[in-house]
């Protein structure tokens, strides 16, 4: 890949975790970053030498040719506003992890046509693990592989139809944090029953990590492996009926369901 500068506007909690999974991907050998926000100060523990930190958008925008909106859903047209005069569309490929804006809304805020791409990373981006949902524009349609092959770097990626990226937003994205509490909730029962926290914690990744690659490194389906866990009479059967008969996979697309309708919601406010 030619040599590129990545601005990173919006350097909060993803913002961060992107800009972490580029360093530890490799991809800040060969090309520069440039992280914004407001308070800089806040930006901690950031010392690789092709980083510039700022708050200024503009001058970020003009020494970038990617640009990745990573501000909150509420403070992108301000961000936008600030940035415009300094858009070139021949120049330029914007990516936005925002939730809730639409490609077609980013370019009304711009005012004219130019590839826009819009990504759904998760915070595992910062260790190289995240699922990265990608959709673009009609014009990001040329600038799509470029951007994949960034974020292959960074984890696996999928190119989906514009209208799943409120189900991908979910699922992936907010995936993070209902896994961490299924984890920590596992914790807290192996600590009931024997443990310390911090083996009990260690049990519950490793299980949790276990669980994923039986179904990463096959074909498998997860009801044929939990067939093969549960002995007849046995005491997983046992757990696992009287978690389901507590709701636990209701509990679990509700709570999908319920996160996907709040965007509805966000959009509209
Ligand atoms: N967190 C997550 O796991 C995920 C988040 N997202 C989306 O990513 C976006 C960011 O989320 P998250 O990182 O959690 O939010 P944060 O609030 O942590 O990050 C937003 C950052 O934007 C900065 N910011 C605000 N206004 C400006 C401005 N005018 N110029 C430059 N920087 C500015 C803020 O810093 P300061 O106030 O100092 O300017 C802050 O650090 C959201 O749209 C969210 O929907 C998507 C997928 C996953
Ligand atoms: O909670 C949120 O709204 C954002 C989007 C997905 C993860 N964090």
């Amino acid at each position: 890949m030619q040599k590129q500068s990545i601005a990173i506007l919006g350097a909060g909690n993803l913002g961060l975790a992107i800009y972490k999974g580029l360093e530890t991907g490799g991809l800040l050998e060969n090309n520069q970053a440039i992280l914004t926000r407001r308070d800089t100060n806040a930006i901690k523990n950031v010392s690789h030498p092709a980083t510039t930190i700022t708050s200024d958008n503009r001058k970020a925008v003009e020494d970038a040719d990617i640009i990745i909106f990573a501000v909150q859903p509420k403070q992108l047209k301000d961000v936008i506003d600030e940035v415009k005069p300094a858009i070139h569309q021949d120049k330029h490929t914007l990516i936005s992890v925002i939730t809730a804006v639409s490609t077609e809304e980013i370019e009304e805020m711009i005012g004219f046509d130019l590839p826009i791409i819009r990504a759904m990373p998760n915070t595992a981006i910062a260790v190289g693990q995240s699922m990265t949902c990608i959709a673009c524009n009609k014009a990001g349609k040329s600038k799509l592989d470029a951007v994949q092959t960034i974020f292959n770097c960074v984890g696996k990626t999928m190119v989906i139809e514009e209208n799943l990226m409120q189900a991908a937003t979910v699922v992936c994205a907010s995936g993070i944090a209902f896994w961490m509490r299924f984890i920590r909730a596992t914790t807290q029962g192996g600590v009931q029953l024997g443990f310390d926290a911090e083996d009990a914690q260690k049990i519950a990744v490793q299980a949790c990590l276990g669980a994923a690659s039986l179904l990463n490194n096959s074909e498998s389906h997860p009801e044929q492996e939990i067939d093969k866990v549960t002995t007849p009479q046995g005491c997983t059967i046992a757990g696992l009926n009287e978690m389901e008969h507590n709701g636990l996979s209701s509990a679990l697309i509700k709570g999908l369901v319920t996160s996907y309708d709040r965007i509805n919601k966000m959009k509209k406010s």
